[in-house]
């Protein structure tokens, strides 16, 4: 009969075999079709994507930051977006990140000077799969995510919200999918997760109606989980976003990691592979330190 360690160490490699297929999928992108549209998009310099990780508390703020276009996203921007995903994907000891913009505003969608540009279906269907590819990594990284909406998050602003676990609000805050205007539908997933979220009638709501959505509208429909007691641009937002998140991370980080993953593997996979994947994780914490050191405590759950 196989030892707990033994059945431990199967199912660590059932998962690092899991892992590996994606990274694969994620390289087989980086290296194949995605190749043209990165010499275009260096072409459009600006901004920067900023990664602070907090090592004490394991939350990493993500800034989107280009103040003088809103926080467009240049596509220097989509590159270096991508980098941070990258990063934030091998932070082992990280719990969460907040996405935030710089300045007290969200985020203005693409950088209408690179759209222009760039305004053919070729390049178009190109730029919105390094996004698509980008954002869905996003959402899938281990870690616990908040979009932290300050200000507007405009286009594939409000793409880049529903690319997060929770959304939080300031009071005045604003999140509008503006596509129809622009003639457009959203590109970088933005409408299947968003449907995803808040339902279909809600989605076309939103999306046919270009409507905005504050806080109150946002929390009624279930796209938005806290209207943070502050305005934007008034420097309280991410400690109060920090405040909010800190029950959710309370714990060991692989732990806050493996719920994480069960939870995207329910969210994306049938539910013969989720139940396979469950078991998998299920096996990298059962007779871990954490679970070891609870049975040891014999807790009563009141
Ligand atoms: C994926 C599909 C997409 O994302 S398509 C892009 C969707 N986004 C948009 O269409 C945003 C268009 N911009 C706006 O509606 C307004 O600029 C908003 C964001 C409401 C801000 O208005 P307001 O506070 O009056 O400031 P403003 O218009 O003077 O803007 C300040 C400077 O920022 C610029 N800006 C803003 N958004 C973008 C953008 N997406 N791309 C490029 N530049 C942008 C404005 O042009 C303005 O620049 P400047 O000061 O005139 O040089």
């Amino acid at each position: 009969m196989m030892s707990m360690w033994g059945a431990v160490r199967c199912r660590l490699i059932q998962t690092r075999s899991a892992v590996r297929k994606i990274l694969q999928q994620n390289r087989a992108f980086c290296s194949g079709s995605s190749v043209g549209i990165r010499e275009k998009l260096l072409a459009f310099p600006g901004g920067s994507v900023e990664l602070q990780k907090l090592q004490e508390s394991g939350i990493a703020v993500l800034t989107v930051s280009n103040p003088a276009r809103m926080n467009a996203f240049s596509g220097c921007m989509m590159l270096e977006l991508e980098q941070r995903v990258n990063e934030l994907e091998i932070w082992t000891e990280g719990k969460a990140v907040i996405v935030q913009g710089a300045a007290g505003n969200f985020c203005s969608g693409s950088d209408l000077n690179a759209v222009r540009a760039i305004a053919n279906p070729h390049d178009g269907m190109k730029m919105c799969e390094f996004m698509q590819n980008t954002l869905a990594r996003l959402l899938r990284l281990p870690l616990i995510s908040v979009a932290l909406v300050e200000g507007r998050a405009l286009g594939g602003g409000a793409e880049l919200t529903t690319a997060c676990d929770f959304r939080l609000m300031t009071s005045d805050a604003v999140i509008q999918f503006v596509h129809k205007h622009m003639g457009l539908v959203p590109g970088w997933g933005g409408a299947a997760r968003l449907v995803g979220i808040i339902g279909s009638r809600n989605a076309l709501k939103l999306l046919s109606g270009a409507r905005k959505v504050d806080p109150d509208y946002g929390k009624q429909m279930g796209l938005v989980d806290e209207v943070l007691q502050c305005s934007s641009g008034e420097g309280k937002a991410l400690a109060h976003a920090e405040h909010w998140i800190a029950p959710f991370i309370k714990g060991p980080a692989p732990v806050i990691q493996a719920i994480k993953k069960v939870v995207v593997s329910g969210r994306e996979l049938s539910l013969d592979e989720a139940l396979k994947c469950e078991r998998s994780v299920f096996g990298t914490v059962w007779g871990g330190p954490a679970n070891l050191e609870a049975l040891a405590s014999k807790p009563k759950h009141k």
